[in-house]
């Protein structure tokens, strides 16, 4: 279906071709058209290798330049104007200069110099110097003729598919905000740049030809890059930075907001400008503290019925508000101010050392000498990375420089450092996508491919992130299952070991108390012990028979030459007798009460030691 449409629409094409060629009209239009048309059938080129002539841009597709320098001069303000501050600029209309004039710094008392510098006039030239320091001046230059100068000059860039960048350069107070943004009264460049957008969409009469704007608005702040399309949230949210082949440096997860129209756009303007970091300083009283960058994303789709194809144009404007340069002393900055400033002045030197480093003539082509293969630091700020494109790559660019008409010193810096940037040279192109209906179906089914397997790959992802929280959640259950066991078995262990301990302490007292028998049972069989072996003999008495201890008589052993000796002792025999009986009697007894001590023993001892054990002990 599309190869047939195709085929007719390069006869036709043909046709019309030869008309022209027959009607003597310039054959570059011929080769263009065809080239478009031919590559588009043909190779998946995404950029079309000659813009199609119904889409021609103004200029060459490729066009180097340099960086566009304007300065502008504003009036005195209230501080100003109470200390009677001399104007110290002068422009001259006809040839674009401005020339800084040295003070006439005397002291009006003493009639010599206030200070002991030397200064002197120093003249510079510029793309062109706007007077807006008198308003009754006939050159005076209003925010409108700003406009008109250079602003509606970049707008026409920006539909011709080039990236532009303008940036307000200048010390505190200046009027950097004043010509970027205005006042409501007396708009800027940014909202007159966007209402004019607007105006020329709807002027547009070709009905093939689709707009769609989209703007962001971001600040860096201390070197952090915050959406101020987005509420301030406390702790701030800050984003980050990225590069890719493709886009270039960009800012992830920034608000990009599809405009309709002029309205749209000022509504997120006052957001921006409401939510961008400013504070009172002893220069300015909204003084901005931050770098502010809005950026209009203009892409045109046009599709021709002819030959079936669609061309993509996107153009990207960057409109940028720095925050001032400035002194300490002159701000009487401290505290959170002071460290804001030493930021800013920071970045600033970074943009300072950038555009020395673009500006070396050294860098130019076809000079004679070798290109300088420097790096350029763009990585050495946040801002000078955001504007790495814009500064030395495919953009068209601009600077207004802003000054202020009373600060030689402040004023010569800025001076100096618009008068380097006239020399930093962009290669803009034109940012063109030229597809036939097939490679624009191709390239729909590939990224709807894409689209599928990325959900795959998130879903996947998903996924094994809801296992890795349920595992990482059993993880954390057995951990504290685990560790509640083990307090509880502390537990349980301290109180086995105050049970046992109080057993010990109890049975302290009756361990001595069996100590103690133990030792009194050992002395009472040793003793007994001894007595058995070293028995009492005692003489048999006479008639043993009658003996009221008849029992006992088989356990006594006695002697017999002891007992019937026939000596005489000198006693009386009956009083011996007596007397052995007497005794004899008493030891019975005695021994008596010993075998029943050791009876006793027994029963309640049990034999647990044999009696060489006793005697081993
Ligand atoms: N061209 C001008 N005409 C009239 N007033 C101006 C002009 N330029 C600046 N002003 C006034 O000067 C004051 C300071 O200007 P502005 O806030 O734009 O300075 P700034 O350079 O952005 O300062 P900062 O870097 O501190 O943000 C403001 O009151 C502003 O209205």
């Amino acid at each position: 279906m599309h190869s047939l449409r195709r085929h007719k629409s390069r006869e036709i094409l043909h046709h019309a071709f030869q008309i022209l060629e027959d009607m003597a009209l310039d054959p570059r239009l011929y080769r263009s058209v065809t080239s478009s048309f031919e590559s588009s059938a043909s190779a998946p080129s995404l950029r079309a290798s000659e813009p199609a002539t119904w889409m021609a841009p103004s200029h060459a597709a490729d066009d180097a330049g340099n960086v566009k320098v304007v300065v502008r001069v504003r009036g005195f303000v209230k501080r100003e104007r109470e200390r009677g501050a001399e104007c110290l600029i002068r422009m001259d209309p006809g040839t674009q200069t401005t020339t800084l004039l040295a003070p006439k710094d005397f002291d009006p008392v003493t009639g010599r110099p206030a200070t002991r510098k030397v200064y002197e006039d120093k003249e510079f030239t510029f793309d062109k110097s706007f007077w807006s320091h008198d308003e009754t001046d006939p050159h005076y230059a209003h925010q409108e003729d700003v406009y008109r100068s250079f602003g509606e000059e970049f707008l026409d860039h920006n539909f011709d598919g080039y990236h532009t960048c303008i940036f307000a350069y200048g010390q505190t107070g200046s009027g950097k905000s004043y010509t970027m943004m205005g006042t409501p009264e007396q708009p800027g460049l940014i909202p007159r740049t966007c209402e004019e957008l607007f105006e020329r969409i709807q002027q547009d009469p070709s009905p093939n030809t689709n707009y769609h704007v989209h703007v962001s608005y971001f600040e860096v702040y201390n070197e952090h890059v915050r959406d101020l399309l987005v509420p301030r949230l406390t702790p701030p949210m800050y984003l980050k930075i990225r590069e890719s082949q493709t886009d270039g440096v960009y800012v992830q997860g920034l608000t990009e907001a599809e405009v309709k129209s002029y309205a749209d756009v000022e509504r997120l303007m006052k957001m921006g400008d409401m939510t961008r970091t400013t504070a009172s300083t002893k220069m300015n009283d909204t003084s901005s503290r931050s770098h502010a960058v809005f950026t209009i994303q203009l892409k045109q789709i046009q599709h021709s019925l002819l030959s079936d194809e669609t061309i993509e144009r996107c153009a990207r404007m960057r409109l940028v508000d720095l925050a001032g340069s400035e002194r300490a002393k002159s701000t009487e900055a401290t505290g959170q101010r002071l460290k804001e400033g030493g930021q800013i002045n920071k970045s600033l030197t970074t943009l300072g050392r950038v555009i020395a480093a673009l500006a070396d003539p050294r860098r130019a082509p076809g000079k004679g000498h070798r290109r300088v293969k420097d790096v350029v630091p763009y990585r050495d700020s946040v801002l000078t990375w955001l504007l790495k494109d814009s500064l030395g790559g495919n953009s068209k660019t601009a600077m207004v420089a802003c000054i202020s008409p009373s600060d030689y010193e402040e004023t010569l810096s800025t001076l100096r450092y618009a008068d380097q940037a006239k020399r930093i040279r962009t290669r803009a192109s034109v940012n063109q996508d030229c597809l036939s209906s097939a490679q624009r179906d191709a390239q729909i089914r590939e990224m709807a491919e894409q689209i599928r397997s990325l959900q795959v790959s998130v879903n996947a992802a998903s996924l094994r992130k809801r296992e890795e929280a349920t595992e990482l959640e059993d993880y954390q259950k057995q951990v504290a299952k685990m560790q509640r066991l083990m307090v509880e078995t502390r537990q349980v262990s301290e109180c086995k070991i105050r049970a046992l301990t109080n057993e010990v302490e109890e049975l302290r007292p009756v361990n001595a108390a069996l100590r103690g028998e133990i030792e009194a049972l050992r002395r009472h069989l040793a003793l007994a012990l001894g007595e058995l072996k070293n028995p009492i003999i005692i003489p048999p008495p006479r008639d043993i028979e009658g003996s009221e201890f008849g029992d006992e008589k088989e356990n006594i052993v006695l002697d017999e030459g002891d007992i019937t000796g026939e000596e005489d002792s000198g006693y009386d025999d009956d009083d011996l007798a007596k007397e052995l009986h007497e005794q004899a009697n008493e030891f019975l007894k005695d021994l008596g009460l010993f075998r029943r001590k050791v009876g006793d023993d027994y029963s309640r001892f049990g034999p647990r030691e044999s009696l060489s054990e006793v005697y081993a002990n």
